[in-house]
């Protein structure tokens, strides 16, 4: 059998797409929590998976990510342009620093030792405006800062595929706005091919290319919405119209992001 057409679980594909994804199905016990959820994601694109709570996006990160591998299908990541296996950043939905260690070292221990370079840490704590906090243990941070630091320590690898679930969760809306434009940034810097996860439809029509709408009981990708203006171009007006566009639309998938 060809590897790239392997089941149940992750292989390196040439070529082509950056991720793609092809969950038959997925089942906690006799609840099938995901179903026929097939996407791909080109290298450099930004995906959001956009749904309510419960329709399976934490699930789908999972398996991406080959924490999960009890599951039906198949999940393909294109390697590195040199040819190494593609390298993975994952952002969770709580930002998860080690207590007993500071912010620079959070971030020092994301590096496989081969590349554990102080100097690395220090050039990303710098472009993520986190120098003053570099000594400061993750128990003196805000939730803000926290999660500015969740998102340096995913940069830090050089992601070649950077898995995002609800990254600016239970922010005040300032910061997060804050956040969203240095993610921005960072990718501008950095390309890499994101696959974002969040059920705030504003912070998707932000920050992604493309998106793909679940709903639940199985989760399945019900429509697709290609966001045509450049993210550079997008300012509040211009997102608040994709939303109120998507929003009055007649398919019943819309309403359940209102
Ligand atoms: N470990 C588990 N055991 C049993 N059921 C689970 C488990 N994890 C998730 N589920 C169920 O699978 C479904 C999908 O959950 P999941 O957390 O992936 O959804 P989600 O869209 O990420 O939700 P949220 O936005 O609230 O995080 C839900 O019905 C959930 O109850």
């Amino acid at each position: 059998m060809d590897s790239s057409s392997r089941s149940n679980g992750i292989v390196s594909v040439g070529g082509g797409s950056r991720l793609r994804l092809e969950i038959r199905s997925k089942r906690y016990g006799a609840a099938e929590a995901l179903h026929d959820l097939v996407m791909t994601a080109a290298a450099g694109e930004v995906v959001a998976l956009v749904g309510p709570s419960g329709c399976g996006k934490t699930t789908a990160l999972g398996i991406i990510a080959g924490l999960d591998r009890a599951f039906e299908g198949t999940v393909s990541i294109g390697p590195r342009p040199d040819g190494e296996p593609a390298r993975l950043g994952y952002v969770f939905q709580e930002p998860r620093l080690l207590p007993w260690r500071t912010v620079r070292q959070n971030l020092l221990l994301a590096l496989p030792k081969s590349r554990r370079l102080g100097s690395a840490v220090d050039l990303m704590l710098e472009a993520m405006e986190l120098s003053a906090l570099a000594d400061l243990f993750p128990t003196q941070l805000s939730l803000g800062m926290a999660r500015r630091v969740a998102l340096a320590r995913a940069f830090v690898v050089e992601p070649d595929l950077l898995l995002m679930d609800e990254p600016f969760v239970s922010l005040d809306e300032p910061t997060a706005v804050k956040l969203r434009a240095l993610l921005v940034r960072m990718l501008e810097r950095r390309p890499a091919t994101v696959l974002l996860v969040t059920h705030n439809l504003r912070e998707a029509l932000a920050l992604a290319d493309r998106l793909l709408i679940l709903t639940p009981s199985p989760g399945r990708v019900v429509a697709e919405v290609p966001v045509g203006i450049p993210r550079g171009s997008r300012d509040d007006a211009a997102i608040e119209a994709l939303r109120s566009d998507l929003l009055s639309r007649s398919d019943p998938a819309f309403r359940l992001l209102a």
